[in-house]
């Protein structure tokens, strides 16, 4: 059975005075959905103290937006996977389409990342997705496998199979531009049934999340597929209103968790 699983990517937003204040609102309103679903906050770097202290006992995970693809050394201005573990990080994003374009992360950077993550006992969180440029010319899958396959070909699937992978369509991400409830489905399905063919087991038991202007309004909708186990969110996890109306559509969903491959 795949537990819903809600992560707040804050990007490069927040500061000590408006963190404090959106996570006192956020976590008591979060507190209803504590049991029902996983949820994590991943701030900056620089507050990674503040927010552990935070969070405190109250179940909400820890996470990064980034590793560093070296365990150590002279490498100034990056943050090793070991640093993170021993900050309590419990996730760690990786690949986000805003590392792959803006700085220049490749395939075989990110699945070097998500081998520091996994072997200093954290989850990644592997982002993946096509631009629309991609999707007009019918690349989706081609563009995800291959996203895959370079983390596979360094962690193999048994490494693949205990992290979670992300559906972040680049298109829909802070553009207002949300994916389809079937676009979402549909690609889920199909990343599943990729996973499935590398190892029988593996598509149906990989937590599979979708990310890309998910507010409130639309959660439920994202949420309706037995294919999406939650949301990466950007944007509204910066909001407490929003972020605990989405985990609530999350919470609250009825649609089984399992979903038939051939
Ligand atoms: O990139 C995202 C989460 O990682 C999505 O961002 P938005 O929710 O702001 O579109």
């Amino acid at each position: 059975m795949r537990k819903s699983i809600l992560i707040a990517n804050w990007k490069m937003n927040g500061s000590l005075h408006s963190n404090q204040a959106l996570l006192v609102r956020m976590l008591a309103k979060l507190r209803p959905f504590r049991k029902t679903i996983d949820m994590a906050i991943c701030p900056p770097f620089p507050y990674l103290f503040q927010v552990r202290d935070l969070l405190g006992y109250t179940g909400i995970a820890l996470g990064a937006q980034n590793a560093s693809r070296a365990r150590s050394g002279a490498h100034t201005g990056e943050v090793s996977a070991t640093m993170l573990q021993e900050m309590g990080c419990r996730y760690v994003l990786v690949g986000h389409s805003e590392r792959r374009a803006l700085y220049h992360e490749s395939d075989d950077d990110v699945a070097t990342r998500f081998r520091q993550v996994l072997s200093a006992d954290m989850t990644p969180v592997l982002c993946v997705g096509e631009t629309l440029e991609e999707r007009e010319h019918g690349q989706t899958m081609a563009v995800i496998e291959r996203q895959i396959q370079a983390v596979i070909d360094q962690s193999g699937i048994s490494g693949l199979a205990g992290s979670i992978v992300a559906y972040e369509p680049v298109w829909a991400i802070g553009t207002g531009r949300t994916a389809t409830p079937e676009q979402v489905a549909d690609t889920h399905r199909a990343i599943r049934q990729f996973l499935e063919n590398c190892e029988t087991g593996s598509g149906r038991s990989m937590r599979l999340v979708y990310g890309g202007s998910v507010k409130a309004a639309n959660a439920a909708a994202l949420f309706s597929s037995p294919e999406v186990d939650g949301g990466l969110i950007g944007g509204a996890s910066l909001q407490a209103d929003e972020f605990s109306n989405i985990a609530a559509a999350l919470a609250n969903r009825t649609n089984p968790v399992t979903s038939p491959l051939t």
